[in-house]
């Protein structure tokens, strides 16, 4: 693409000289120097580790024809300089791919908790109405039937555009995506025409990122706006819990139109009455165009929430409730979201992925209405993150265990030792309730080994994760295949 036609969807400071750029072939845009190419257009970005205008040399030695800056770099290519790299990335990454969000639906999922899941139940409700959909989140991305791994569960604004335009080129009809807060601060889905924006619940995560609970939620508003102002002929939403607290500040950053959706008060979305049973959840849901009952293997209130949240954006899309109720119905869970690990045992095996004390709370008080036997906990926390939760999530285990064992889960770069000291200086060591085991599998074996007749294991905050991040270093640990094994080595045993 013409470099001059390209620098005409962003604002610059220099005066270029229009002559030299427009004999300029950009070949594609990056952000990173080691993945530029003979004709790129580099991009410096100016991160939390290093600062890219330090590689614009290695750039142009790479091949970049030019290059984008926040500040002057000594190179010989033309240099473009923007008032912020952050939205001339998203600018030109956006042109250069021909604005490919505008030709789909996209919906951007945010909230601490529920993300996943709900892109979950909104690819199961599209592909039921027979769309081909993409799917872009914590697990992986999905384009049609592909898996294509991700490093974020919401990837930068070049990876983005760019597999957005891949989406449109296979015909992709919807696009569900997360996005997280640490994308909305960092502007990683600036440019991206969303349809609609969800928003799940706001409770304590990633205060190691965001300096307080106000900037979290600021952040995740971030998305709301983005819906813009109402435009003839295109109907946009927000679809807003509003049983959370900070459902108003996301209510109050749009101004298009809510569907509010609650299990408490009056909403366009809401339930009459449910029920929770250790086979699932059931429940009615009332919508303006009238009401579907719902039978789910999903387990956990909260999954009520995530299921409404669905249904807010699937009646916004003019989806009939037929379809709604049978894409529902037909979901057999989320991997590594209160999956049972089920070799015929008689004690009971869950994986799930809380790893916030919000969503601990929810999987163990959902495991309190389920259980006829002592309950197990395993959980650690990860390292390199918002260390105020320790003590939280240690708490909630406490209060809703017979026994907690704490464990690691990924210390990254930080001490095994001084995370599970983080989590529990604050008990009681005398008390028999909780040991400490830092290997996880060796604390997964102690929990199979002695788990009782009718009793229920959870093993908390990995999930869906294929790996254990120790010393910075990652290693194959899957909770549900240890697991597995350790049942079955025990059964022989
Ligand atoms: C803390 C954080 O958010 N970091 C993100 C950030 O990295 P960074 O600011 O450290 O980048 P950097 O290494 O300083 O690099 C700056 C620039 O120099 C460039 N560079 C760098 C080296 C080089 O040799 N040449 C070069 O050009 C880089 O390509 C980049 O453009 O920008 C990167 C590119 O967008 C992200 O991949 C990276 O996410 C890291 C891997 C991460 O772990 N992030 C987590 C905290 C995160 O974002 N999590 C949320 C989900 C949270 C949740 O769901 O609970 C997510 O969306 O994944
Ligand atoms: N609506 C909800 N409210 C509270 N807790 C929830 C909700 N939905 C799921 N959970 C709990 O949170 C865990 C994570 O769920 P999920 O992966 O869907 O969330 P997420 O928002 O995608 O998380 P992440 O920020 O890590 O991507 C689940 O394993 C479950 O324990
Ligand atoms: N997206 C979250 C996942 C955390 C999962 C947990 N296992 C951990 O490593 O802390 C994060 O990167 O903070
Ligand atoms: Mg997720």
């Amino acid at each position: 693409m013409n470099l001059y036609e390209l620098i005409q969807s962003t604002q610059t400071i220099n005066a270029i000289d229009r002559e030299t750029i427009q004999k300029i072939d950009v070949s594609a845009i990056e952000m990173d120097s080691r993945q530029v190419s003979n004709g790129s257009l580099f991009i410096c970005m100016e991160g939390l580790t290093v600062d890219g205008h330090d590689y614009a040399g290695v750039a142009v030695e790479q091949g970049a024809k030019a290059i984008v800056a926040e500040k002057q770099v000594d190179v010989d290519v033309p240099v473009i300089l923007v008032p912020s790299a952050v939205h001339a990335l998203a600018d030109l990454a956006n042109a250069f791919y021909g604005y490919p969000s505008e030709g789909m639906n996209v919906i951007g999922i945010t909230g601490t908790n529920g993300k996943t899941t709900l892109t979950y139940l909104l690819d199961a409700i599209f592909s039921e109405v027979g769309q081909k959909t993409a799917v872009i989140g914590t697990i992986d991305m999905k384009i049609g039937d592909k898996r294509i791994p991700v490093e974020n569960t919401t990837p930068d604004a070049l990876f983005l555009h760019r597999h957005l335009h891949l989406m449109r080129e296979e015909n992709v009809d919807t696009v569900v995506m997360e996005v997280s807060s640490h994308a909305l601060k960092q502007g990683r889905v600036l440019g991206i025409d969303f349809d609609d924006a969800v928003f799940t619940n706001l409770s304590q995560d990633h205060l190691d990122y965001h300096p307080h609970m106000d900037d979290y939620a600021y952040a995740k508003s971030l998305l709301f706006a983005q819906l813009g102002q109402p435009l003839q002929g295109k109907t946009k939403s927000a679809v807003i819990n509003i049983d959370d607290t900070y459902s108003d500040v996301m209510v109050r950053s749009t101004a298009q139109s809510i569907i509010s959706y609650s299990l408490e008060q009056s909403a366009v979305i809401q339930v009459e009455d449910y029920e929770l049973s250790p086979n699932g959840l059931s429940f009615v849901v009332k919508t303006p165009l009238g009401d579907i009952p719902i039978t789910t293997k999903m387990s956990g209130k909260f999954n009520i929430y995530n299921i409404l949240a669905a249904i807010g954006v699937a009646y916004q899309h003019g989806v009939s409730l037929e379809i709604i109720k049978s894409a529902i119905e037909q979901l057999q869970g989320v991997p590594g979201r209160f999956e049972l690990i089920d070799a015929n045992q008689d004690y009971t095996v869950v994986v799930d992925f809380a790893h916030t004390p919000d969503s601990l709370l929810n999987v163990l008080q959902t495991i309190e209405e389920l259980k006829h036997g002592r309950v197990i906990t395993i959980v650690g926390c990860g390292g390199d993150r918002d260390r105020s939760k320790r003590p939280k999530m240690a708490d909630a285990a406490i209060a809703y265990s017979d026994e907690v064992i704490f464990t690691s889960d990924n210390p990254r770069t930080e001490d095994p030792h001084a995370i599970l000291k983080d989590m529990t200086k604050h008990l009681d060591d005398n008390s028999n309730h909780f040991k400490v085991i830092e290997s996880r599998r060796d604390a997964i074996k102690t929990a199979i080994d002695n788990a009782g007749e009718r009793d229920m294991i959870l093993i908390a905050g990995k999930g869906h994760e294929t790996y254990q991040d120790i010393a910075g270093e990652r290693h194959h640990f899957d909770d549900r295949e240890v697991a597995r094994e350790l049942i079955l080595a025990r059964q022989k045993s």
